[in-house]
């Protein structure tokens, strides 16, 4: 990925939660975080344009979020904080090929890229189940299949296993350590971004520490009374 904030500020009604940030991402695989309110998710958000930066600019593999919108969404795919909301048609099937809609492919191509995408998780049966009949783990794994079914070049997801039990916790890290896509993950969950290439801690709207993921998750434990 290929992804530059060149002082990027973000004020909310007066309020600066990200203040003049220059951060160049350019790793297969990182890692945000934080405490709750610490700006990760405007961050992630400055990614695909769905915030816009009060001032400042940030390009995705060269194209600007603003002037270029529609490009820059294009590189990148979000997976949303729940996962419930991102599914929105009733049947998972219908929901994927939703998304290759502007391809303009024949019925049997969608059917191939659904089936293929469904298989690469291993949920194929749950291809004619209805969103909401779905567990958490589940759930997690079809918004993934729907949103690469798009194949984006990056992948951004805000706390993918919040709320999964252990067992689907597990499931879904050991699916997210081996995507082949490039990811930003936002997440509490320190076992899943501790095998990441580089972790960025933000802090108050800033980057409190960046780098190798031991040292900056030993930073975060210890800034906040936390022992290892
Ligand atoms: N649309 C908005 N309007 C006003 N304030 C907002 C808006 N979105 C976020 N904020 C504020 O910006 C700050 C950063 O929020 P953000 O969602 O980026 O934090 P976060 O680190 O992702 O938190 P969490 O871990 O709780 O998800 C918070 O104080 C939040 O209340």
């Amino acid at each position: 990925m290929d992804i530059h904030f060149d002082k990027v500020e973000v004020r909310f009604e007066g309020r600066t939660v990200i203040h003049p940030l220059d951060l160049t991402l350019s790793e297969r695989r990182i890692g945000i975080i934080g405490l709750n309110g610490s700006g990760k998710t405007t961050i992630a958000r400055m990614i695909n344009g769905l915030v816009k930066p009060s001032s400042g600019r940030v390009t995705v593999n060269g194209f600007d979020t603003l002037a270029q919108e529609d490009e820059a969404r294009g590189q990148s795919g979000f997976i949303f904080q729940n996962p419930q909301n991102q599914i929105i048609l009733p049947l998972l099937r219908e929901d994927i090929a939703l998304g290759l809609k502007s391809r303009k492919l024949s019925k049997t191509d969608v059917t191939a890229a659904v089936d293929a995408v469904l298989d690469r998780f291993g949920i194929r049966h749950l291809g004619d189940r209805r969103a909401h009949e779905l567990s958490g783990g589940e759930l997690q794994l079809a918004a993934l299949a729907s949103v690469l079914v798009t194949q984006p070049k990056i992948l951004v997801m805000d706390e993918p296993t919040n709320q999964l039990d252990i067992k689907n916790r597990n499931l879904v890290e050991e699916t997210i350590r081996t995507l082949p896509e490039d990811v930003i993950v936002i997440s509490h969950d320190l076992n899943l971004v501790e095998g990441m290439e580089r972790v960025l801690l933000v802090r108050g709207g800033r980057i409190a520490a960046d780098g190798e993921p031991a040292r900056v998750i030993g930073e975060y434990r210890a800034m906040h009374g936390v022992p290892a």
